[in-house]
């Protein structure tokens, strides 16, 4: 979508034509008795989480493919979340697993993430899986990365010789997001609270990628005209990173929230998880 000059970069046009890829590959695991099937796993109460994970249900079964639901108790500890994530690693109908992050904090999520299978790790949030993505040939990166570099690669913005700035260095979104820019030939500066001077780093980007969990955070006299701005936030009422109308103003190209990442996301999990059935089988 352009408005005026600006190129709106439109998340469920991206997850539409991927999802449309997808119906091909799907009927031909029908063919051979393979359902695709993504287990998701919510652990406590919080009600985003449970609309993430209820939507990716919803997105399962809209293409024809199943999911299954864990849901465990906020009081839920480390070594029963393990056991869970154990079952469903030897579960042969399960080809991916995704816990929903984040965990309750008496969690250790790491060791939780460490539990899932690679072969299942549909999600990329495991250290070898993180690596493999690192290296450049991982089957899963990190689906909020992934997302954006799909986005991206969608609408031919260049990346190749281009300044990025990350905004974040959480595990599953600013560090791998970095990495894949960096292997995408890109310049990469990754930003986070101890980095000083961070709106005169964000006014050298000519790709400014938000991952920080700060409603508005990214201000718009931080944009530097013509810059491409990828806002990956999904703070409480549905509310990114970016200052949308602000960084409009300077930006040549930006994904609003909602409509942006988010669906995009929801889309690279659902390829993960056939990629994962054609390669585990029934
Ligand atoms: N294990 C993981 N946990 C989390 C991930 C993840 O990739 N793996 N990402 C985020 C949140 N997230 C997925 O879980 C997510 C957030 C938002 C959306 C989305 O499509 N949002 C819609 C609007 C939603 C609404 O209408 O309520 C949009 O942007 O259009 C998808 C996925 C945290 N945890």
């Amino acid at each position: 979508m352009v408005n005026g000059e600006k190129l709106i970069l439109d998340g469920n046009a991206v997850a539409d034509s991927m999802k449309l890829q997808l119906e091909g590959r799907i009927k031909r695991l029908k063919e051979r008795g393979i359902t695709p099937c993504l287990a998701t796993i919510l652990v406590g109460d919080d009600p985003s989480s449970a609309t993430y994970v209820r939507m990716k249900g919803n997105a399962c079964k809209r293409l024809g493919m199943t999911s299954m639901r864990v849901e465990l108790s906020a009081s839920t500890t480390t070594e029963a979340l393990i056991a869970a994530i154990r079952e469903l690693n030897e579960d042969r109908s399960v080809h991916g697993i995704l816990l929903q992050h984040p965990v309750p904090h008496h969690i250790d999520e790491r060791a939780a993430f460490e539990a899932i299978a690679i072969a299942k790790d549909v999600d990329g949030v495991t250290a070898v899986g993180y690596a493999q993505n690192a290296f450049g040939y991982a089957d899963y990166p990190s689906c909020t990365p992934a997302a954006i570099m799909a986005i991206l690669a969608y609408y031919q913005l260049p990346i190749g010789g281009k300044h990025a700035v990350v905004i974040g260095r959480s595990p599953i979104l600013g560090k791998p997001v970095s990495v894949m820019l960096l292997n995408a030939d890109a310049t990469v500066t990754t930003c986070h609270s101890r980095t000083s001077d961070l709106a005169a780093l964000v006014r050298m980007a000519d790709i400014v990628v938000a991952a920080v969990g700060k409603p508005k955070f990214v201000q718009g006299d931080w944009i530097k005209p013509g810059a491409v701005v990828i806002d990956a936030g999904y703070n409480p009422g549905n509310v990114g990173d970016v200052d949308y109308e602000a960084c409009l103003a300077n930006a040549s190209a930006i994904t609003p929230v909602p409509t942006g990442v988010g669906p995009v996301t929801i889309a690279t999990l659902l390829k993960h998880t056939v990629h994962a059935a054609e390669k585990l089988g029934g």
